[in-house]
């Protein structure tokens, strides 16, 4: 039996495993995976999502671009629909900084719908998370420039899940920034 409490389970694994020695950049050091899980939380409670597959690839996302994982090991563990979604969301971390985030900006509009679904939660989530505190070492104008930036990719992401859209542009206009 593969039922999909087991299937999460067993990802949620993977993730904490993959994530074990990496922390955010919050003064505390609270650990990595309590993101990808907050993400995934974000999509089930306030997303009302319940695609199984999305669910996975929202706790998976940043383990292509953050740890040794590769796209065949996921497509091997989870199968294909997972990895693509992870690879969908994936930057190419060889690349600068700023082409790196004007290619999000790009490419956003283009993604499928279940990876638009774990961006919209993903934005939503590291916001949230810039209120709650600010990275070590950021100003607060690299915290406004990320929300402008998040915006511009958000706006490629629109006409999704309304209920993400609306807490994300409560967001932005809490800061001044139009969408
Ligand atoms: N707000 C916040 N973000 C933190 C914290 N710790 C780690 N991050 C991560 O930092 C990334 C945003 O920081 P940037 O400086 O813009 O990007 P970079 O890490 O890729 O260089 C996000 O990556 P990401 O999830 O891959 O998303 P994205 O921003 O690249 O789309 C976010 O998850 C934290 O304490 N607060
Ligand atoms: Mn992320």
């Amino acid at each position: 039996m593969n039922s999909d409490a087991t299937l999460l389970l067993e990802t949620v694994h993977f993730a904490a495993e993959k994530h074990r020695n990496q922390r955010r950049k919050d003064p505390e050091g609270t650990p990595y995976i309590n993101h990808p899980v907050g993400v995934a939380r974000i999509l089930s409670h306030e997303g009302g999502v319940s695609d199984v597959e999305v669910l996975q690839a929202a706790l998976l996302h940043d383990t292509v671009e953050d740890t040794d994982t590769t796209p065949a090991e996921l497509e091997a563990k989870f199968g294909p629909v997972v990895a693509r979604i992870v690879q969908e969301v994936t930057d190419d971390k060889s690349l600068p900084k700023q082409e790196r985030k004007r290619q999000q900006v790009e490419h956003a509009p283009h993604c499928s719908r279940q990876a638009k679904l774990v961006k919209l939660a993903d934005k939503l989530y590291n916001l949230r998370d810039l209120n709650r505190c600010t990275p070590v070492g950021w100003t607060a104008e690299r915290v406004q420039e990320y929300f402008v930036w998040a915006s511009e990719v958000v706006k490629g992401l629109r006409g999704t899940n309304s209920a993400l859209e609306q807490k994300l542009e409560e967001l932005f206009k809490q800061r001044g920034v139009q969408l």
